[in-house]
Formats: C-alpha cells, structure tokens, sequence
C-alpha cells in the first residue's frame, strides 16, 4: 500500500487482548499509521516496553505504539491536530456499569463535528445504540471478531486462535432509512471499506470483511450463537474452557441447543436468514474442539472479580426476542442465574467493606 501523504491517526480505547492484536495489525508508522493506546491497569507495561503478543497466526513480536496514555482525559489533553480519524472502542462492553459513549465523548470533540469514525470492536448486540444517539454526526463501524485471545500477564497478549474481523457501518440498525441517517450509513460504509483496506495489506488479516448495515447485524446475531452458549456456560461449569466443554458430551448437548434457539430466533428478529456461509452449531463445536487452551472473556471477567457482559450478551438478545414474540428459555436461564450470581458476589464484597 502506498503510504498516505496526510497521516492516519487511530486511537484504541481499551487495551485488553483483542484490543493490543487489533491495534498492532494496523500500526505502521513507514506507511503514515499511526496507531496509539489508551490503557488502564496495564498503563505502566505498556508505556514501558510496549505490548509482547504471542500469536498462533503471526508469530512472536513486539508492538511499540506511538502513544499510551493514562486515560481518556489524558488522551484527549493530547490529541494530535485534527483529531483522530478512528476511534476503536475494544473495552467490554457494559451498559450497566458504564456508558462508553459518555466516557469517548472528550475524544470524539477533539475531532470537530462528525470527523473521527467511532469503530465499536465489542460483543453483544444493542452496543452502538448510545454512540448513535450521543454523535448524531458521526459514523459508526460496528466490528464483530472471533478472535481467542488473553492478555496472559500485563502487557503480553496471547492469540490463541482465529484472526477473523468483520465490520459494517451503523447508521439507524436498518441500512438508512431517511437520508440523513443514508449519508451517515455512506460515511460508515467509506470508514469500514478503509478499514478493512488497512487490516487486509498492512495487517495482513485475510479474513478482515466488509458488510452491508443489516448483514453485520445478521453477523452480530451469528456471533450471540457463540457467546450466549459458551461465555456463560463456561462460568456455570464451574471454570472450564470451550474446548473441553465442546468435548463433554452433556455440555455439548446444552451448548448446541442453546445456539439453536439462536438460530431459530434471529431470523424472526432480523427479518432474514442467517447465509449458508456462517457455520451451523455443530461446525461451530467441532472447530471449537481444536481452540484447547481458549477460554470465553466471561470466564477471565468472572474469576477476575470483574463486571461480565450479560446484558450485551445475554440480556438484550432476550429482551430484543421478546419485542418480536419470540422466546429464548435456555439464553433467558442463563441470564437470570448469572445476573444473580454477580449480585450476590457484589453484595458479599460490599459486606466484606464494612
Ligand atoms: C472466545 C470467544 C469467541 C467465545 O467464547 C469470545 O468471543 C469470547 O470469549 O468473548
């Protein structure tokens, strides 16, 4: 790729495992890309020496951004001239806990009026409704990966598998229906093609993909048939991985219908099948066999102490399945057990306070 005469600014909100892989497949500064990191309890490793990444499809390398900030403020009280052209939000996505588009808005504004593309690498479905509605201006990629991935120990991120990222623009969820939300719909479909463009040659993901508004939804849907199943299974399991549970012929049974009711209820819900492309359950359990050693970001979350994504993951498909009379029994179990274990584990923390 021929380098840019103006410099591409990228800056990665969320320096956890799938953001650190990301960010360093696009990280060129010989080609004008400039790719920096805000980071928050792996700040002091990062801006040090930079971010070691162990990967099954790269190899061993180091990457050394052109900036690590503190913060978002931090960041913001930094911001190169212009602003920045992309804005990737790769911290977990909880509604719950946090509004990211309040937390980025500094960010957004050192751009000007609907400059910087908002890139949301986060799970679920339901994530880039509150950017849309707090940067009316701006557009949105809404990006689903598949990537297995851990930050093993502050600043050392490991792939395990999988490089696959697929992005689409985000104007109203329904491909623009006024013309106002159709040129925003046109300004994403510009940020996702070169975004895309950047991960394919600079990065060297072959399986980086651009999709239309509404097939990325269908995306985001396929990739609930996977972490609906195993991130809240792999916690009530008691703290086993996905390969181990896709090899256990009891959770397997669970894990494949669980994807099933997904399968049956997105295509109610989006108005459209899911294309013969994406795998069926039971490819989707037979390719997870081999990802030994892969563990679901809910677990990590779960046996960290830390918030897990069920609302995105769990609780907004149902509710979201429920407006269209369709139900989802064994996604709703899951969410109700789960929702209470974290209650009840905040409740004893607090008691533990006093
Ligand atoms: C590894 C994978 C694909 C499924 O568990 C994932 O997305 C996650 O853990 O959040």
């Amino acid at each position: 790729m021929a380098a840019p005469t103006k410099p591409i600014q990228i800056l990665f909100v969320g320096a956890g495992a799938v953001g650190c892989f990301y960010a360093s497949r696009l990280h060129s500064p010989a080609q004008n890309i400039h790719v920096s990191l805000v980071c928050r309890s792996n700040y002091t490793a990062i801006a040090s020496s930079g971010v070691h990444l162990q990967t099954h499809s790269f190899g061993n390398y180091t990457f050394t951004p052109s900036a690590v900030y503190s913060s978002i403020a931090d960041a913001a009280s930094k911001a190169p001239e212009g602003g920045w052209d992309y804005i990737v939000v790769t911290t977990k996505a909880l509604p719950d806990v946090t509004d990211d588009s309040e937390d980025i808005a500094p960010l957004v504004e050192a751009g000007g009026d609907g400059k910087s593309a908002i890139v949301l690498i986060q799970n679920g479905v339901g994530v880039e409704e509150p950017h849309r509605k707090r940067f009316p201006k701006n557009p949105i990629v809404s990006a689903v990966t598949i990537i297995s991935a851990e930050q093993i120990s502050q600043g050392t991120v490991r792939q395990n598998r999988w490089t696959r990222i697929s992005c689409g623009a985000y104007s109203d969820g329904l491909g623009g229906k006024t013309s106002a939300a159709l040129a925003l719909c046109k300004r994403g479909d510009e940020a996702v093609n070169a975004l895309v463009n950047l991960w394919k040659t600079v990065g060297d993901i072959k399986d980086a993909e651009a999709y239309s508004e509404v097939d990325l939804q269908i995306v985001r849907w396929h990739k609930i048939c996977i972490n609906a199943s195993m991130n809240p299974s792999a916690v009530l399991a008691g703290g086993i991985g996905n390969s181990e549970m896709s090899l256990d012929p009891d959770l397997r049974e669970h894990l494949k219908a669980c994807m099933e009711e997904v399968f049956d209820a997105a295509p109610k819900i989006l108005g459209k099948p899911f294309p013969e492309k994406l795998a069926k359950p039971e490819l989707i359990l037979k390719s997870t066999e081999r990802n030994t050693g892969g563990r679901p970001s809910m677990l990590v979350d779960w046996e960290s102490g830390r918030p897990m994504e069920l609302e995105v993951i769990l609780g907004n498909p149902v509710r979201i399945a429920k407006r269209h009379a369709v139900e989802m029994p064994r996604l709703q179990s899951l969410y109700a057990l789960l929702k209470s274990a974290q209650r009840q584990r905040e409740a004893k923390k607090k008691l533990a306070k006093l």
